[in-house]
């Protein structure tokens, strides 16, 4: 697996300069597209190009199973994982309806699944029926740490056969906030009661007997260090380590990642202690209403395009970010200079009426 440890390119600053010109001499107080104009400029860096796009979007949803499902520590049953899934390839769930809206290619990807999905039209590379209980053992063995990283890495090889110009991945699973919780945890040194929330929609008892659960899980496995390799593998689960690989490997082929809520910000925080030189490949699309999100955000020095109190997960905050990435874009490619459109721009000397 030594293609994790690959080299992951700096944003282009030629790129970088040039679009931070033509930015000034659009026809606007200079700052005035204030967030958009950065990402316009973000994207040609990233790109490489003097004018970004974001036209083919790819979106990957990695599902899979928990065994600290068992602990009660979700609203739902384990069941559900696999019924969203089926909605997923039905059109009825809000990533499918927000995919067809933005003509972004949705594919779902079953890393562990408890059931089986043969007969439905998805990437099979189910690694077990969900992972192991991390309350009792390390939720996977590192065999298949490995091999979820690399079907997060097959993911964006479709993605750039498919000369994607922007990489999303989502995350379906029940009890994956725990799962996260625990490795954000164990990664920025805070106790489980800061960083637990409500996820799929737990009431106080239920978020005390989480952060009761998670916390027991930490304290067993202190000696798991806070290598994020290690962490991955003792605290799971397969979609997240599928996100976090999908990540390096995106940003390694130079693709720039828009990044959905909290599993998927705590599969971009492990791929940063990874190789931190990923930081500026990863767009953050939205600040999610889970409690621990803006505790991750701001370990990743990094600000969320939208805060719309969403907590759904499956990609579907990055996705409804999609067209303010789209119009940045537009902007940046089709407004006119001051030049172009003969108007004065702040340097122009007034003219004095008498
Ligand atoms: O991404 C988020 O911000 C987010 C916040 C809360 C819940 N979720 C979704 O809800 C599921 C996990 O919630 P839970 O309560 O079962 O741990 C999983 O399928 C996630 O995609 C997602
Ligand atoms: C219904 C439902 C849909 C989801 N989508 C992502 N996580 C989810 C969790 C639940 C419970």
């Amino acid at each position: 697996m030594d293609w994790l440890q690959h080299p992951i390119p700096q944003p282009d600053q030629r790129y970088k300069l040039t679009a931070i010109k033509r930015q000034e001499q659009l026809t606007k107080p200079a700052g005035s597209l204030g967030d958009l104009e950065d990402l316009a400029i973000r994207l040609a860096a990233l790109q490489a190009t003097n004018m970004p796009s974001v036209d083919k979007v790819w979106i990957s949803i990695f599902a899979a199973d928990h065994g600290i499902a068992n602990a009660g520590v979700s609203a739902f049953p384990q069941a559900v994982t696999a019924e969203m899934v089926k909605n997923f390839v039905h059109g009825g769930a809000a990533i499918s309806v927000l995919a067809k809206q933005h003509q972004a290619h949705l594919e779902i990807v079953d890393v562990g699944v408890a059931s089986s999905l043969t007969e439905l039209n998805i990437i099979h590379q189910k690694i077990a029926l969900g992972t192991a209980n991390f309350l009792t053992q390390p939720a996977m063995t590192e065999k298949q740490l490995l091999l979820a990283l690399q079907a997060g890495k097959d993911a964006v090889t479709r993605a750039l056969a498919d000369n994607s110009d922007l990489f999303i991945a989502g995350d379906m699973g029940i009890a994956n906030t725990s799962s996260a919780t625990a490795i954000a945890c164990r990664l920025l040194n805070i106790n489980a009661q800061h960083l637990t929330g409500a996820g799929t929609g737990l009431d106080h008892s239920g978020i005390r007997h989480k952060v009761k659960i998670i916390q027991q899980a930490l304290n067993k496995h202190a000696s798991a260090g806070d290598l994020p390799l290690s962490v991955l593998q003792h605290f799971g689960g397969f979609e997240i380590a599928a996100l976090t690989g999908a990540y390096l490997a995106a940003a390694q082929q130079r693709t720039p990642i828009l990044v959905d809520g909290f599993i998927c910000s705590v599969a971009a925080l492990i791929a940063t202690r990874i190789n931190a030189d990923i930081k500026p490949w990863l767009i953050f699309a939205h600040k999610s209403q889970e409690q621990g999100h803006q505790l991750i955000l701001q370990a990743l020095q990094a600000k969320a395009l939208l805060n719309l109190n969403m907590r759904l997960g499956e990609a579907s905050g990055a996705a409804v970010a999609i067209p303010l990435l789209r119009s940045a874009c537009a902007l940046h490619k089709q407004m006119a200079t001051f030049a172009q459109a003969q108007v004065s721009d702040s340097n122009s000397k007034q003219t004095k009426s008498l």
